[in-house]
């Protein structure tokens, strides 16, 4: 059996364990708690699903959110607002429970799609986020009778079954949302949200739809804190304006710190340890035991930035040392069928600008840049520094990019997509800087660049990655086809420039944009590079763009070349003819002259 099935197997069975461990949990709790400690462990059962839900959005994914409680009072709403006001029955509570679900899956895909456009920033998604429990809570006060206003609703009809029954539902609850939030953190998909995380950029331009998954991991979230309001509101029979208020939110978030963001069991304990700690003790001294909170959160936060987790997992690790399984991964697979390099069908260049522009403010950064790409052929631009060429590449790959003109690839115009979107039409970018994903290995990075086209398990690990020829070559000739399992982190630099080389092959491009590639690599190195490229563009018909500073090496690769000077195109031409052209050597050795001195 292929390694990836026993990890699978593996971890479906540490999943089914964990969860017989919590139920047994459970099933014990009658025997040592007495009733009040019961109700009070009920409702914190409820939001500790809430607060794994703060920290798949905040611990995996990067999202810092205050607005978990918004969706958590959604839930509780529709259940105490329709069994108050309109029924109590099966059909009634069904009703409820959908309509909570429902209205918080809306109002979850209108926030993110407010916070999460392309280029927002973290702390822009943050503020909508937090706007949503204040808004809500507004709501409610000006509710008048029909939601209760400042009292919220007591009292209505519901299921008064035994505490224990309640107990068993909000454990269960518990259990089963956070079994599935472990393996989806654990699964290829996982590794998906921790690139997201770690660099969102470089996800887009590996055709990653980075907006829509967090819009629907944020959906997924709210609809988990929703059943859960809905579960505590029908348990206890009291709604308030608290449950859906910005404190609970930040509360959310103090736990999910506390506890050891992105480990999932870290906060969910929290939660459970901290909110029983408090009902318990804010009756005997609610202000001292605030305070106390408070002081422990501020001291965690300085010395302990990753929460309490990590010292119990030493802690576990010292007690019961266990031997680090070796690391075993994916294996590489040939694509059968490629598009790689294969364009429009007839004779339409993959590249096609006109006319472009760029300004920032009053800084026109391109101007009236016209240029074609061809199949097979390379591209080299060249320019002194400042000229426009970075940009230029940028506005290419990202629709949004540009002020003025057209961009069209493989036939088809770009207009303002996003850059996940481009790449779906042949664009594939690399960068100036080769910060790729710091924690994930190379199989994750490769995985991570078929995203696009072969999709991402949920809840395990795919048996192997499926890449182009040319990106399986250069794994190859690069050595980083025996070290699948290694951080990216842990790599030389023009390891990492391989690794990004085959990343961009493996979303089959027609248009490759390369930005100075071999930057910091020796001359040897420099070399090999070029060769490839040059057999990329004979070989497979791809059409590469490159910018580069060191005119040997372009002379070396390149069948055309492009002279940006101020952000307009000043010659192109072949390398010869640029090389032997005065003017063009007056902008560019002059700049080299002027450097030198
Ligand atoms: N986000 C931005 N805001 C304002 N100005 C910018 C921005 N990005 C680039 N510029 C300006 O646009 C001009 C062109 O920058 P660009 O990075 O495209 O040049 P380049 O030719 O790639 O230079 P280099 O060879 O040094 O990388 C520079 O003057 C730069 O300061």
């Amino acid at each position: 059996m292929p390694d990836t099935s026993f990890r699978n197997l593996n971890r479906l069975r540490a999943a089914l364990i964990g969860c017989l461990l919590g139920l047994a949990l459970v099933a014990l709790a009658p025997f040592v708690l007495d009733t009040y400690l019961t109700n009070i462990l009920i409702r914190t059962l409820f939001l500790a699903a809430v607060v794994m839900t703060v920290d798949i959005l905040w611990g995996s994914v990067g999202i810092l959110t205050f607005g978990q409680s918004a969706f958590f009072g959604i839930g509780a709403y529709a259940c105490g607002l329709i069994f108050t006001h309109y029924g109590f029955g099966p059909g009634w509570a069904l009703a409820a429970f959908t309509i909570g679900l429902g209205i918080a899956a809306i109002v979850a895909a209108a926030t993110g799609w407010l916070a999460f456009f392309h280029g927002s920033s973290p702390l822009y998604a943050s503020i909508i986020t937090l706007a949503l429990p204040v808004v809500l809570t507004q709501l409610i006060f000006s509710g008048g009778n029909f939601t209760g206003s400042s009292s919220g609703l007591s009292g209505f009809p519901t299921y008064y079954w035994d505490l224990m029954i309640w107990f068993w539902i909000a454990g269960g609850f518990l259990i089963l949302t956070t079994t599935a939030a472990w393996l989806l953190v654990r699964s290829d998909f996982g590794r998906v949200l921790v690139a997201i995380r770690e660099n969102e950029e470089r996800c887009a331009y590996l055709g990653i739809p980075v907006s829509r998954i967090k819009i629907m991991l944020m959906i997924a979230s709210a609809v988990v804190a929703s059943a859960a309001g809905f579960g505590y509101a029908a348990f206890s029979n009291v709604v308030a304006p608290e449950l859906a208020g910005f404190q609970l939110g930040t509360e959310f978030l103090i736990w999910t710190a506390l506890g050891g963001r992105g480990t999932l069991l870290g906060p969910v304990l929290a939660a459970i340890g901290i909110d029983t700690m408090s009902a318990w003790l804010s009756g005997a001294m609610p202000f001292l035991w605030k305070l106390l909170i408070g002081v422990v959160f501020v001291v965690v936060i300085v010395l302990l930035p990753r929460g309490f987790a990590p010292i119990v997992t030493a802690l576990f690790q010292r007690l019961l040392p266990r031997q680090k399984a070796p690391a075993q991964g994916r294996r590489l697979v040939a694509a059968e069928q490629s598009r790689l390099g294969q364009g429009a069908d007839d004779d339409t260049p993959p590249l096609v600008i006109e006319h472009l522009s760029r300004r920032y403010g009053s800084l026109q950064v391109l101007r009236d840049v016209t240029m074609t790409g061809r199949a097979s052929h390379l591209l080299g631009i060249i320019g002194p520094n400042g000229a426009g060429k970075t940009t230029l590449m940028r506005c290419i790959s990202d629709g949004s990019e540009r002020t003025g003109g057209t961009v069209r690839i493989n036939g088809t115009e770009i207009g303002r997509c996003a850059p996940h979107k481009v790449v779906a039409l042949g664009v594939g970018r690399s960068f100036q800087n080769t910060s790729l994903f710091d924690t994930l290995t190379i199989s994750d990075c490769l995985m991570l660049a078929r995203y696009r086209i072969d999709g991402a398990s949920l809840f395990s690990n795919g048996e192997a990655v499926t890449l182009p020829q040319p990106a399986l070559d250069i794994l190859r000739a690069t050595g980083l086809d025996q070290r699948l399992q290694e951080e990216t982190r842990n790599l030389s630099h023009g390891m990492k420039r391989g690794l990004e080389l085959a990343m961009v092959l493996a979303t089959e491009p027609s248009v490759m944009l390369l930005d100075e590639p071999t930057a910091g690599l020796t001359k040897a190195e420099r070399m090999a590079i070029g060769k490839i490229l040059g057999r990329l563009a004979q070989d497979y018909g791809l059409c590469i763009i490159l910018i580069e500073h060191d005119l040997d090496f372009v002379r070396e690769i390149s069948d055309r070349v492009v002279v940006l000077h101020q952000g307009a195109i000043l010659m192109e031409g072949t390398v010869d003819e640029v090389v032997s052209s005065e003017l063009v050597q007056s902008v560019y050795a002059g700049h080299h002259v002027e450097a030198a001195e």
